[in-house]
C-alpha cells in the first residue's frame, strides 16, 4: 500500500443542480475509496457547478451550498468513508458583503479546514471581483503524514499570494482545484504553469478540472499530475468523466504509459468542445433533441454532424427549405447529409410563403432575400414550438464578426449556436478532420464531400455565392484574426500588408455588426478571445478605425 494514493476527480456538475452534484461527488469519492485512494481532490465550486454568476450572491443558495457540504461529511461517514480526505469546491457563506469561492477539506464526518480562493480573476470571461470576497490564509492539511497545500485556479496563474506563501511550509504536494474554461491551446499553458509552481515548491502539483459544458463555456478537464522536475506523471483524457489516480512518492519513477491519456491535435479537441458544448446545454436545459435548417452547406453539414455526435442523429431534425433559388445540389446534398446522420429529414418549401409576403410587401434586392431567409426561421421557431425541439443556429464566427447574415433567419435564431466561435476557414477543417476520423475507424463520412467542396452561397438569387460581398474566406479570416482576436488597428494593419480596401470594408462591417452580435445564441467559446463576454464593445458607438 502507497504512502498517499490520490484520486482527482474529473467531473461534469451541473450549475445549481446541488443535489445532482452531491451524489456525483458521493459517488466519486467511494469509487476513489474502492480504487486505495487516501485523499480525493475534486473541481472549484463543485458542488454549485461553475461559473454561477450572481447565483453566488444569494444568501439561500449560500446556505443550500454549505447544508450540502455538511450532508456529504455525514454521508461519507455513515458509509465507512470517513478515513478518506476529501477536498472540494464550494460557494462559501458571506461573513460579511460578498461570500467566498472555497474549498473545504473533509475528514471523518466534519470539515477540518476551509480555503478561501485569494485571485479572483477579472478578466477575459471572468467576473469574479464582482460576486467574491478574496482570502488572505493559506491552507496546508496534513494527511497520513503528509503535507497538501491547497489552493484554487487563478492563484496559480498569479505570482505572489497563496503559493509563495507555502514557499517556507515544507509541502510534499499543491493541490489545486480549478475551474479552468478550454480555449485552443490552454492544455499546454497550464502544465508548463504547474511545472513552474511544482518548480518553485519542490513539490508535485495535482491539477484537477472540471469538465462538461456551461451555457457559452466549455470546461475540459484534462486533469494531470506533474512531478517537483516539471514531468506529466499522469493525465487524464478531455471532455470525459475520469478518476485519475496517483500515488505521492512515486515521481522518482516515469510514468508508465497507462497513466497518460492519449494526446489530441488541435481540431479534434476544438470539435469535441462544440460537441459537449452542445449536448450540455441542450440536456442540462431538459431538451432531447434539436432542429436546423439544411442548406446543403458546410455551416448547417457541420452543425447537424456536432448535434449528432451530441445526442445521437435519431434526435436531430433536419429541414431542406428550398425556395425558387434552390439548386438541386443543394436539396440532394442536405438529403444525403442527413441519411449519413440517420436525422429525422423533413422538407417544406417556402415558395407559397414567401408569395404571400410578397403579394403584400412588394420587397426588391436585399429585402427581398432577406425575407426568403427569414421565413426559415419562421418555419423552424414553428416545429420547435409544435414539437419541443430546440433550434440551434449554424452561422459561424466570420458571419458574426461581418454581420454577413440575415437577424432572424434560419442561421441566428435558435437557442445556440455551435459554431459561435469558430470562423468559416476552421468550419472547413473540423468537417475535414471529423470525415477523416470516421474514414480512420472504418465508419461512414458523416459529411457529403459535395458539401465541402462546393463554393459558399445562400442562394438567394440566381448565381449568388458569398464572395460577391466578402473577400475570399481565407484574407477576411486573416483580417478578422488580427482586428477582433489581436485588437489592431488599421495602421498596424495595413503595414502587415493587408490590402486597403479589404481592411476598410471588414473592419467597417465588424463595427457595424455589435448589434447583431448582442442578439445572438450563445456558443461555446473555443478560441482566446469569442464574441460575448470576452470582447465587450459598446452598441452605439460613433468610434471608427480611420486613417490616422
Ligand atoms: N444598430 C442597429 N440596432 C438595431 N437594429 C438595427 C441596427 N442597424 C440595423 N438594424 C436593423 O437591421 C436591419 C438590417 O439587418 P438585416 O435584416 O439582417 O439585413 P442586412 O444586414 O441589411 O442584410 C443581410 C446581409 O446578410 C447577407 N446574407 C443574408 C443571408 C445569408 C447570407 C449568407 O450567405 O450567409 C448572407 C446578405 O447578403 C446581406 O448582406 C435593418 O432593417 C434594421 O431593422
Ligand atoms: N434551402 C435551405 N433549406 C434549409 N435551410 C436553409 C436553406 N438555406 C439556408 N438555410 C438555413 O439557413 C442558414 C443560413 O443560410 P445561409 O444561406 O446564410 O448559409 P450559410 O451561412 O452559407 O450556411 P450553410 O453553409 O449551411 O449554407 C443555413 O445554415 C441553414 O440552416
Ligand atoms: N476559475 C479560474 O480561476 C480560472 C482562471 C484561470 N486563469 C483559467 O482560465 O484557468
Amino acid at each position: 500500500m502507497p504512502d498517499l494514493r490520490i484520486a482527482l476527480a474529473q467531473i461534469n456538475t451541473c450549475v445549481g443542480d446541488i443535489a445532482g452534484n452531491t451524489a456525483l461527488i458521493v459517488a466519486a469519492c467511494r469509487s476513489a475509496h474502492e480504487r486505495g485512494a487516501h485523499l480525493v481532490l475534486l473541481p472549484e465550486m463543485t458542488i454549485t457547478g461553475y461559473p454561477i454568476e450572481d447565483l453566488a450572491l444569494r444568501e439561500s443558495f449560500q446556505r443550500a451550498a454549505e447544508r450540502a457540504v455538511q450532508r456529504i461529511a455525514a454521508q461519507l461517514d455513515s458509509e465507512g468513508l470517513g478515513d478518506l480526505t476529501v477536498v472540494l469546491g464550494t460557494l462559501g457563506v458571506a461573513t460579511s458583503g460578498r461570500p467566498f469561492n472555497q474549498a473545504v477539506v473533509i475528514t471523518g464526518g466534519e470539515v477540518t479546514a476551509r480555503y478561501n480562493k485569494h485571485h479572483l480573476p477579472n478578466y477575459g470571461v471572468f467576473d469574479e471581483r464582482r460576486i467574491f470576497a478574496a482570502g488572505d490564509d493559506r491552507c496546508v492539511i496534513e494527511v497520513h503524514g503528509r503535507r497538501i497545500g491547497v489552493v484554487i485556479c487563478e492563484d496559480i496563474w498569479a505570482d505572489g499570494g497563496p503559493v509563495a506563501q507555502m514557499d517556507d511550509a515544507g509541502i510534499d504536494l499543491l493541490a489545486v482545484l480549478n475551474g479552468s474554461p478550454f480555449e485552443e491551446g490552454k492544455g499546454h499553458v497550464r502544465t508548463e504553469l504547474a511545472q513552474r509552481r511544482a518548480q518553485e515548491l519542490t513539490a508535485p502539483v495535482a491539477y484537477v478540472n472540471l469538465w462538461g459544458g456551461q451555457d457559452d463555456l466549455v470546461f475540459d478537464g484534462h486533469s494531470f499530475v506533474v512531478g517537483t522536475d516539471g514531468t506529466v506523471l499522469a493525465s487524464a483524457p478531455g471532455f470525459d468523466d475520469a478518476l485519475l489516480t496517483w500515488d505521492l512518492g512515486d515521481d522518482a519513477e516515469p510514468a508508465p504509459a497507462s497513466a497518460l491519456a492519449a494526446p489530441a491535435t488541435d481540431d479534434e479537441q476544438v470539435y469535441r468542445a462544440c460537441v459537449t458544448g452542445l449536448r450540455d446545454y441542450v440536456t442540462k436545459n431538459g431538451f432531447t433533441s434539436v432542429v436546423l435548417g439544411l442548406s446543403g452547406g458546410i455551416d448547417s453539414a457541420l452543425t447537424a454532424a456536432i448535434a449528432a455526435d451530441a445526442i445521437d442523429g435519431g434526435n436531430v431534425v433536419g429541414v431542406s427549405m428550398p425556395s425558387t433559388f434552390s439548386s438541386e445540389h443543394s436539396k440532394d446534398d442536405a438529403a444525403d447529409l442527413a441519411k449519413r446522420l440517420g436525422a429525422d429529414y423533413r422538407v417544406q418549401p417556402i415558395a407559397t410563403m414567401v408569395d404571400a409576403f410578397q403579394d403584400q410587401l412588394a420587397l426588391e434586392g436585399v429585402a427581398e432575400e432577406n425575407l426568403q431567409a427569414r421565413v426559415r426561421g419562421v418555419i423552424l421557431m414553428a416545429i420547435s414550438n409544435r414539437e419541443g425541439h430546440l433550434v440551434i443556429a449554424p452561422g459561424n464566427k466570420s458571419e458574426l464578426a461581418t454581420g454577413y447574415a440575415t437577424i432572424y433567419d434560419a442561421g441566428s435564431i435558435g437557442g445556440f449556436a455551435p459554431l459561435k466561435d469558430v470562423d468559416k476557414s476552421r468550419v472547413w477543417d473540423l468537417a475535414r478532420w471529423r470525415n477523416a476520423h470516421a474514414e480512420a475507424r472504418g465508419e461512414t463520412p458523416p459529411i457529403p464531400a459535395n458539401s465541402i467542396d462546393k463554393a459558399p452561397s445562400a442562394e438567394l438569387r440566381p448565381g449568388q455565392t458569398d464572395q460577391d460581398s466578402l473577400p475570399p474566406y481565407d484574407v477576411l479570416d486573416e483580417v478578422l484574426d488580427a482586428y477582433v482576436e489581436h485588437a489592431e488597428g488599421r495602421a498596424e494593419l495595413l503595414a502587415r500588408g493587408f490590402d486597403e480596401a479589404v481592411v476598410d470594408t471588414v473592419l467597417s462591417l465588424v463595427d457595424r455588426a455589435e448589434w447583431k452580435r448582442r442578439q445572438y445564441p450563445p456558443g461555446p467559446k473555443v478560441t482566446a478571445l469569442a464574441f460575448g463576454r470576452d470582447r465587450r464593445l459598446p452598441i452605439t458607438s460613433r468610434w471608427r478605425e480611420r486613417a490616422e
